[in-house]
């Protein structure tokens, strides 16, 4: 792939600081874009250009940044504020990036790749999902992904944007390098693994199970966990898709399609772990679907892309950032 001027929003979040990580691994030049409200600023990559901005105040970076292609991370994503704060939601994540849009059309940067999220899809007919399948999002972060999925099929459509929609699934793991980590570090922590893995370090009593009575074998939620790397290595595929597929908008899952339970993610933490980890059967957390599991057909034929990391060495790999976070 040729080299390319790259702008990541969100590049101080998780995902968006492994990705910047990666294409700068690849030769590519990133600048990110980040307002810093859930990042953190030494999370964004040595050989990064950081820009501290808001996606809805982009005009600057893009007069100066020559871009030619966007990979946008940037957004809120906490299910429940997204109940309890549902403006926020629309605001950020849809006005943010109907403003993205219409600044990449402004400057002529028509190449974008999406987080879009299993959560566009709701309470599923039928596992695996495709991508097909009905979307009937059950929260408003869900929706709200939703909703730029659909704006980016229109500006495909009018305006003539090579745009890829990336449903992720359940995103775990951590890149290491010799001399850095980069890895899931959130004020409001609210995913299983890096919470499982704060109770294997002593740091939370239990684990609190959100439901055992589930239709699944072991009455917990099964979700389909994909590695980091896994899922940088899509956004490489995708944005070389853009270069050749201009008025065309792709909507590709990422997940591994398989799934593991609640109770099969606490067992490889206590694996990879050697702790005894401690749980405490709780209260359904409300909107959580029994089982979600991607069919990554999709991904596999159109970006000839393949998921190579499993569950125990994406906690494996967890473990080793939540420590290197506390010693650091
Ligand atoms: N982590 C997952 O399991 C998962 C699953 C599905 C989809 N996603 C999506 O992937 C993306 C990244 O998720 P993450 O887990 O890395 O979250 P994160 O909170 O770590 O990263 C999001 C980043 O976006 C920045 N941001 C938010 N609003 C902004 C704005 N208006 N302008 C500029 N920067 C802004 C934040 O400061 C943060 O650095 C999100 O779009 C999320 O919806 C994540
Ligand atoms: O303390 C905890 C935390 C989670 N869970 C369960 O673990 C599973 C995974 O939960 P979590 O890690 O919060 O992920 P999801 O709710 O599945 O949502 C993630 O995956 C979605 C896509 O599937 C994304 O859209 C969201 O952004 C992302 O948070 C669910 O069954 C939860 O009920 C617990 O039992 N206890």
């Amino acid at each position: 792939m040729k080299a390319m001027r790259v702008l990541v929003t969100g590049g101080a979040g998780y995902v968006g600081s492994v990705i910047s990580a990666q294409l700068l691994a690849g030769g590519h030049q990133v600048t990110v874009l980040d307002n810093l409200s859930t990042g953190h600023a030494d999370a964004v990559p040595a050989g990064a250009e950081f820009v501290e901005a808001s996606i809805t105040e982009a005009g600057n970076a893009f007069a100066a940044g020559g871009f030619e292609t966007v990979v946008h991370c940037a957004a809120k994503s906490l299910v429940a504020e997204s109940v309890a704060q549902p403006q926020l939601y629309w605001d950020n994540n849809v006005g943010g990036s109907l403003a993205l849009l219409e600044t990449m059309r402004e400057h002529d940067v028509r190449r974008i790749v999406f987080s879009s999220t299993a959560a566009t899809y709701g309470e599923p007919q039928s596992v695996p999902i495709v991508e097909d399948a009905p979307t009937a999002p059950t929260n408003p972060y869900g929706a709200s992904k939703l909703a730029v999925d659909h704006m980016l099929t229109s500006y495909a459509n009018a305006h003539g944007f090579a745009a890829v929609s990336l449903r992720y699934f359940n995103v775990a793991g951590a890149l290491h390098t010799d001399a850095v980590s980069f890895g899931e570090r959130h004020a409001v922590e609210t995913h299983l693994i890096p919470i499982a893995l704060q109770v294997a370090a002593g740091r939370r009593p239990a684990l609190n199970i959100f439901g055992t009575s589930y239709p699944t074998p072991d009455g917990t939620c099964v979700r389909d966990y994909i590695h980091v790397l896994d899922l940088a290595d899509a956004h490489l595929r995708a944005l070389q898709w853009t270069e050749s597929h201009a008025a065309e908008h792709l909507i590709c899952n990422l997940g591994s399609g398989s799934g593991d339970s609640v109770r099969e993610v606490v067992e490889a933490v206590r694996t990879v772990t050697g702790m005894p980890t401690p749980v405490a059967e709780a209260d359904k957390r409300p909107g959580d679907p029994a089982v979600l599991i991607a069919s990554n057909e999709r991904a596999r034929h159109v970006l000839g892309w393949s998921p190579a990391l499993d569950l125990t060495r994406m906690v494996s790999d967890a473990w080793t950032f939540a420590q290197s976070v506390r010693q650091g």
